[in-house]
Formats: structure tokens, sequence, C-alpha cells
């Protein structure tokens, strides 16, 4: 029989795929020494699970009064390297930051102290921010990006870890590779990666877009990824400048996607970031494949490169999760994605309604016209369609987005994403009322409300502990 690890008893909050926030008082939730769910169940059971899963009642670790558990959060599109300059140079439009900002520190990374340094770093910020899963872009160099590989493993982060490819560069020539090497390290770092036998961390293969990649490099990589079942990350249609380049660069393919799609590197274990000016069209192939799209806002709005409508996303029902994208955006934590998300879907519901508005009062205009005139050949063409009724983004939508969503959108939601039983427990523990909490919890708040203020207003401050499989990584273990 399943040892039980840990016993928690209290409030939880999650999502499922029919519902965006689900909350549970006085419950119970055990886990085994694996990492999983062996039990969630009304904590009125207590007594008969003690019994049938043989623990003492003296092991339960009961919550404060207004603490409660949520799914750990999940970064499905973050620069690692790039943490060095967060929250600086973002004056520039996407090619030109790429140009000035990022590839001349990105080309420092074949040193591994730099690396080291860095890497460390980002994974310990994002852990204690509550990120439990991180899909990470490296550098183009190797050794640095196992050694990335390494630390996240080393802190217990759910992890994907991407060595960058690219055999093209206009702008910096001096930081990139030859089209054979970019394959033969590919090759080199997914096995390096495999013989480490991480429990939690695994190889993605890692175009970085098509403006820097040949097709020959873009076609290698899709047989690699096919013939080793890989996942697969890279940026799609981010900004206008960016689609102009790719449509150029790659004259004999329909769009954008078709590049990809046709080099096969878009499967149901693909993951691109930003998507914000994909076509209808293009969004059809995301959702055959079952590929995915990283919702990156506050990079969207910080390099000016567009607003992505997630509600078009949603509707076309491709998988969608949430990506700090630092350092094109500057802040690594997924609740700032959730409040920009929120707000990235309230200006595009501003704009909507100002067009109907405005598509209004052009459509009485017309009638009244049409009438006085009694011209009645084809006038229902003069009539504007509207535009269909716009839904905002709710914040319990953007939580989901943020946990369970982000596991779709990397296809391990079978394994965690919420607190289902047979799931691994990666969760964090919040704490509203901690003493330096940046927001006041008033007497007998309704549940919803401070889970919606924590959301809103909180920060790592609130975040107590983090488990990833059901192991507590932070706080940080004293020697480490
Ligand atoms: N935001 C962002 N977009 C990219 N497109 C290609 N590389 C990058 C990058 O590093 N950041
Ligand atoms: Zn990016």
């Amino acid at each position: 029989m399943d040892t039980v690890q840990h016993v928690f008893k209290g409030t939880f909050i999650h999502s499922t795929q029919r519902c965006a926030m689900e909350v549970f008082e006085n419950h119970i939730l055990g886990t085994n020494s694996a990492g999983k769910i062996l039990f969630f169940e009304d904590a009125q059971q207590q007594t008969k699970l003690a019994q049938k899963w043989a623990f003492d009642e003296s092991m339960i670790e009961e919550l404060g009064k207004n603490e409660f558990f949520m799914p750990g959060m999940v970064d499905t599109h973050i620069h690692a390297p790039q943490y060095s300059f967060i929250g600086t140079g973002m004056e520039r439009p996407l090619l030109e930051w790429l140009e000035h900002t990022t590839f001349p520190i990105e080309d420092t990374y074949g040193d591994l102290g730099t690396a080291s340094n860095v890497y460390n770093s980002v994974v310990r910020r994002t852990l204690k921010n509550g990120t439990t899963t991180a899909c990470y872009f490296a550098t183009i160099h190797t050794d640095a990006s196992i050694v990335l590989a390494d630390i996240a493993s080393h802190y217990g982060q759910r992890a994907f870890i991407g060595k960058i490819c690219m055999d093209s560069n206009n702008t910096y020539p001096q930081y990139k590779e030859s089209t054979e090497e970019s394959i033969k390290e590919t090759q080199r770092f997914v096995e390096a990666l495999n013989k480490k036998k991480y429990d939690r961390v695994k190889p993605i293969v890692t175009p970085r877009f098509a403006v820097t990649c040949s097709e020959k490099l873009l076609n290698e990589l899709g047989n690699l990824a096919e013939e080793h079942q890989l996942h697969i990350q890279s940026h799609i249609s981010e900004s206008l400048a960016e689609i102009k380049e790719v449509l150029n660069q790659f004259p004999n393919y329909k769009n954008y996607t078709d590049v990809y799609d046709r080099n096969k590197l878009l499967t149901d274990k693909t993951v691109m970031a930003h998507g914000c000016h994909l076509s209808n069209e293009e969004l059809h192939v995301f959702r055959e494949r079952g590929a995915a799209i990283s919702h990156c806002p506050n990079s969207n709005i910080s390099l000016c490169s567009g607003f992505l409508d997630v509600r078009n996303i949603l509707k076309h029902k491709v998988k969608l999760g949430f990506g700090t994208d630092v350092a094109g955006g500057y802040s690594i934590s997924l609740l700032d994605t959730i409040r920009k998300a929120v707000e990235t879907s309230k200006i595009l519901f501003m704009e909507k309604q100002k067009r109907q508005k405005e598509t209004n009062e052009i459509n009485k205009l017309q009638k009244e016209k049409l009438d006085t005139d009694k011209v009645n050949v084809n006038g229902k063409d003069s009539i504007l369609e509207m535009e269909t009724e716009y839904k905002v983004l709710s914040i319990e939508e953007a939580f989901q987005l943020a946990t369970l969503g982000g596991c779709e959108a990397l296809s391990i939601d079978h394994i965690t994403g919420n607190f289902e039983v047979g799931k691994e427990f990666d969760a964090l523990l919040i704490n509203p009322e901690t003493t330096d909490s940046p927001f006041e919890v008033f007497s007998n708040i309704p549940k919803k409300d401070m889970i919606q203020r924590f959301l809103y207003l909180g920060d790592d401050r609130n975040i107590k502990a983090v488990y990833v499989s059901g192991r507590c990584v932070v706080p940080f273990p004293n020697n480490s």
C-alpha cells in the first residue's frame, strides 16, 4: 500500500476543463511518497481516510483560517539568459530590441560562470514566485543549456529546457551557428539530458524563430523532434515587421504557420509564443495539429508588438497557456501575466465597443439615406456588419490559464495542473495575512473575494510554500 507523505486540511482552489475556478472549503488532501495525490475529500471523511490509508491523524498539517492551496503556476515561455537584463532596454520594437539588447548579451553565455550565476537566480526567483513549471529558452550554447537543466533539477522545478537553434542572423552575425553545428549540438543536448534521467526536466527542440533559421535547419529539427517524440517551442506572429521578414524569407510558403507546419514543427507537443497576428485560417491549423499558443501580454505591450485576442483563440479551441517572456516582458511573476491578460482583454473589449457604436451610427445614417432616396438596389450591402458580442476574460479564466491551461499547452495535464486524485501535487500555499502582505484582509471576507484580491494584489510575500510533485521546494533548504 502507498505510504502517505503529507496530509493537508483546509481550503483548496483549482480549475477543471469545465470550471474556471472551484473552491473547496474544509477539505483534506493526502499525497504519497511519489508526490501523487492519494485522496481529496471533505474533511468529514478524515477518520475514515486515516483508517483506509493508515496514517496517524496527528500528522495532518492544518492551514490557517484564510490560507489556501492553489495549483502551481506554469510559465509556458521564458528566456532564462534574459533575466540578467530584466526591466531594462524595452524602448525598441522586437527586431531592433533583439539586435541591440538581446543578441549581444546572449552571446556571452559561452561562459559557464555567467550562465551558472544568472540561471541560479532565475530558477530561484521563478520558484519563489510560484512558477512550478517553466518552459525555458536558453542560448545557442549547449553546455550552458545543460547547466540550466542541472539547476532546475537541483531546485526541484518542473522544466523544459531548450538549447536555441539559429543558423542565420543578419543583424548580429557573430551570434549564430552553422546548420550542421546546430543540428549536431541539439542531438548532443538531447542525449545529455536523457542520460541524466531527471525526473521532471526534459529537453525541448527550440528553433528561435523562422527569421533566424534556414529551411534546412527547420526541416532537420522537425525530423529530430518526430524521431524522438520531443516537445517543440518557438515564436510566431509576434510583430508585423517579423511577419513581413518571414514572408520575404520563405516565399514558397502560404503563411507563417505553414513554414513551421510543413517542416513538422507544429504538433500536439508544440508551444508557440505570442501569435498576436495569426489569422483564423492559421488558428484552424493550430487546432488540427493540437499545437498550443503561449500568451505573453506583458511582452506584447512592452515591445509594442500587438494584442492577442484571447477570446478568439479560445473560440478556435486552440490550447492556450501564459508566458512571462522575460525579458521582453519585465516581470517574472505569472500573477503579473494574469493581470496583464485580463487588462489586454479589456482594452480589446473597449476597442470593439467603440467600433460597434460607430458602426451603429453609420448604419443608422445609411438606413435613413436608403429610405429617403428610396433606392433599394443592393441596399443591404451598404449596411456594415456588427461585431458579435465580446466577453472580457474573467479573473477566474485567467487563473485557469495560468495553472491547468499551461499544463494543457505543454501536454502535461495528465500529470499535474489541478488537485485531481492521481496527479502530482504541484501547489502553492497562499497566506493572504502574512505580516508584510501587500494587501489587507478585513474580517469575514468571502473566500472568492479573498482569492481575487490575492490574484490582483498579491506577490511572493503571500506564497508561504511551494510544492512540486509533493516535495516542498520553497522555502529553499538551508544549504541551497
Ligand atoms: N519576445 C521575444 N521574441 C523573440 N523572437 C525571437 N527571439 C525572441 C526573443 O528572445 N524574445
Ligand atoms: Zn520569447
